[in-house]
């Protein structure tokens, strides 16, 4: 059966990039391109394609908040939706299948016959701050920074421009992909720049498709969740994390985001290792829901090998 996967395109993202680790080249995987990481939560919603792969986190810049607010959006009720019996918000039934990461090599590209024609720069909002000590050094106030959908798609606008006065900042693949020259290659800040993407899905995948053979790393599982507390509960957030601790459930990440449900009140997304089939990680989540307003399991999956060879 061929599966269908949708991405942050157009074609030459580094999300794209994620999708070839993840699924490979195979004649059975057909890609979907979608202009935004909106588009591919409606496509996977909507059954178009079984899987979608977006940004999630980035080692250098953190959170990539939109991918953080349309999981917030999708799978916690809105002020609007308490509000109106009629429209009962229901959690979508894809989850977070797997996760991928990619080394992000950035480069400045252009038809520009020097850097002192260049007056705009078009690249994704995410990229800006993994290129601070680039753009410090040779980008003056009289260059405009233009965000882009995709740093591929910035690519594209600058192929198209041909007064020879733009640039983008984009992958090594993109390069090539629209006949860009290089100006500056390797800009981020840290060599070991590194993006982490979601794999959605409604099935598990094998989430070590081109895993090392020899691999030592015992099979790990990760369990993503999300939940609102009562704004006005003292301790509220202090149980759910001491629920973890008491049942020997190691946190690996703890991030919030504005609730939409009231003013300052947040939502917070937890990571932690282990199996929704543990006992000890099913437990506590039963037990939390006593403590949360509301609660949902983004995913339990299997941890990618990637994520110890890519630190
Ligand atoms: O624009 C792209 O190429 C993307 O795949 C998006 C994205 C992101 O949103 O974080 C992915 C990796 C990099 O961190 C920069 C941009």
């Amino acid at each position: 059966m061929t599966l269908k996967v949708a991405f942050l395109g157009p074609e030459g993202t580094y999300t794209h990039q994620a999708l070839i680790q993840q699924f490979g080249t195979e004649s059975d995987v057909e890609i979907y391109s979608q202009a935004a990481i909106s588009d591919c939560f409606q496509v996977l919603d909507s059954k178009e394609v079984d899987y979608a792969v977006v940004p999630f986190e980035n080692s250098t810049n953190g959170q990539v908040v939109y991918t953080y607010d349309l999981l917030r959006d999708w799978y916690i009720p809105s002020s609007q939706d308490q509000n109106n019996d009629e429209n009962q918000h229901i959690a979508p039934k894809f989850r977070i299948v797997g996760e991928q990461f990619v080394s992000i090599h950035h480069n400045f590209l252009s038809n520009a016959k020097t850097l002192d024609d260049v007056t705009t720069i078009y690249s994704h909002p995410q990229v800006w701050g993994q290129v601070t000590k680039f753009l410090s050094k040779h980008i003056t106030k009289k260059i405009s920074k233009l965000d882009s959908d995709s740093t591929s798609k910035a690519a594209e606008i600058v192929n198209n421009d041909k007064s020879g006065t733009s640039a983008c900042i984009s992958s090594k693949i993109s390069a090539d992909l629209y006949q860009l020259p290089i100006l500056f290659e390797n800009i981020e800040n840290s060599s070991n720049n590194t993006t982490r993407f979601l794999v959605l899905g409604y099935d598990e995948i094998n989430s070590h498709p081109l895993g090392p053979e020899n691999d030592s790393h015992p099979k790990a599982y990760v369990t993503s969740i999300i939940f609102t507390l009562d704004h006005d509960d003292p301790g509220a957030l202090c149980a759910v994390l001491d629920t973890f601790k008491k049942n020997n459930i190691n946190l690996t990440s703890i991030n919030s985001r504005p609730s939409h449900l009231k003013q300052w009140q947040y939502v917070f997304f937890v990571e932690l290792v282990g199996s929704i089939n543990d006992e000890n990680v099913s437990a506590s989540i039963n037990s939390l829901s006593s403590n949360c307003l509301t609660l949902e399991v983004l995913g339990s999956f299997q941890r990618c090998w990637r994520y110890w060879s890519e630190q």
